[in-house]
């Protein structure tokens, strides 16, 4: 038997006679920080969500750390952090409090609770935050407040359903820091995002300290249409990429290499409305869909 963290098979979700999920197979790796990367409505949210024990599959079968999660939800709940993408932290309670009921709910005894709750606000840089009411915090302390609570019970996977949606650019940066190191940590990750340049930031990089690769997936209408490293998919569709302005639209083209692009872009008479640039996962997105991501 794998020993795969996550393991999907053939999972679907059906809504009416709608497929928001639809036969999705996936296996996550111990120490992998696995990016699911797909536009808004693509069954992301959806797919955490059957993951996490909150919502149940309508077909195929879903085992984390070797539980299932229909038939073993609480086992499962042990082994997992969650952070959705709706705000679930109580704003009138203190930021101390949130995480102190949180440590109850999971029996963590004192003063074993104290301590954790201490180490895990001071990593998140809210230490001095800690008597304040949530609801005086700024959005990305919440969202630290959210990931220093998903970690309390020691969980060996983390979920972060669009960690920073709706993020300044510099709070986004400070909040991939923290994921990046928990990951250095050893920490399984499974992120969604609709952000290009997070899940190449936190995935993209074939391996991380752990050893592990670090894959991405692509995910459009329910269904995984790509899957694996950065690199290997760039590969596969072309590492260099010509466009050409085509009235209000622009046409791609792929290149094995950068040289190859530079090559076919040097030799044409008239270069105006044409660029070269190295590929990335949005033209890939674009490839695949013929849409973009938003
Ligand atoms: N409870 C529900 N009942 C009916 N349809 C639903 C329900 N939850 C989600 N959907 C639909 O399922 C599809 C996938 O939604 P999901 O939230 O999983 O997508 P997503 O990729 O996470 O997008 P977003 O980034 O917008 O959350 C959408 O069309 C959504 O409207």
């Amino acid at each position: 038997m794998s020993d795969a963290a996550v393991i999907l098979q053939n999972v679907s979700k059906l809504y009416g006679d709608a497929a928001v999920v639809d036969e999705l197979s996936l296996e996550i790796q111990p120490g992998e920080i696995f990016g699911l990367l797909g536009p808004n409505g693509a069954g992301k949210s959806t797919t955490i969500r059957m993951i996490t024990t909150l919502t149940k599959p309508s077909q195929g079968s879903i085992r984390v750390s070797g539980y299932d999660v229909v038939r073993q939800p609480f086992l499962v709940k042990r082994q997992i952090g969650v952070v959705l993408q709706q705000m679930s932290v109580d704003i009138d309670l203190t930021v101390w409090e949130n995480m102190e009921f949180h440590g109850r709910m999971h029996h963590i005894p004192n003063p074993q609770r104290k301590k954790d709750i201490e180490r895990w606000l001071e990593y998140v840089e809210l230490g001095d935050r800690r008597d304040d009411l949530v609801k005086t915090l700024s959005g990305g302390m919440k969202r630290r407040l959210q990931i220093a609570r998903a970690l309390l019970h020691e969980p060996r996977i983390l979920f972060l359903d669009e960690p920073t949606v709706g993020l300044d650019p510099q709070t986004r940066r400070r909040l991939w820091e923290i994921i990046k190191g928990l990951n250095q940590q050893g920490m399984t990750m499974l992120l969604t995002t609709h952000y290009m340049e997070e899940v190449e930031y936190l995935c993209g990089s074939s391996f991380s300290n752990n050893g592990v690769t670090n894959r991405i997936g692509i995910m459009d209408s329910g269904k995984l249409i790509e899957l694996g490293t950065l690199e290997a998919m760039r590969e596969k569709h072309g590492k260099g990429l010509l466009m050409k302005q085509m009235g209000d639209r622009w046409d791609y083209h792929f290149f094995p290499t950068m040289d190859e692009a530079d090559a076919f872009f040097e030799k044409q008479p008239n270069k105006a409305g044409m660029m070269v640039r190295p590929s990335n996962l949005e033209d890939i997105f674009v490839e695949l869909t013929g849409r973009n991501l938003d």
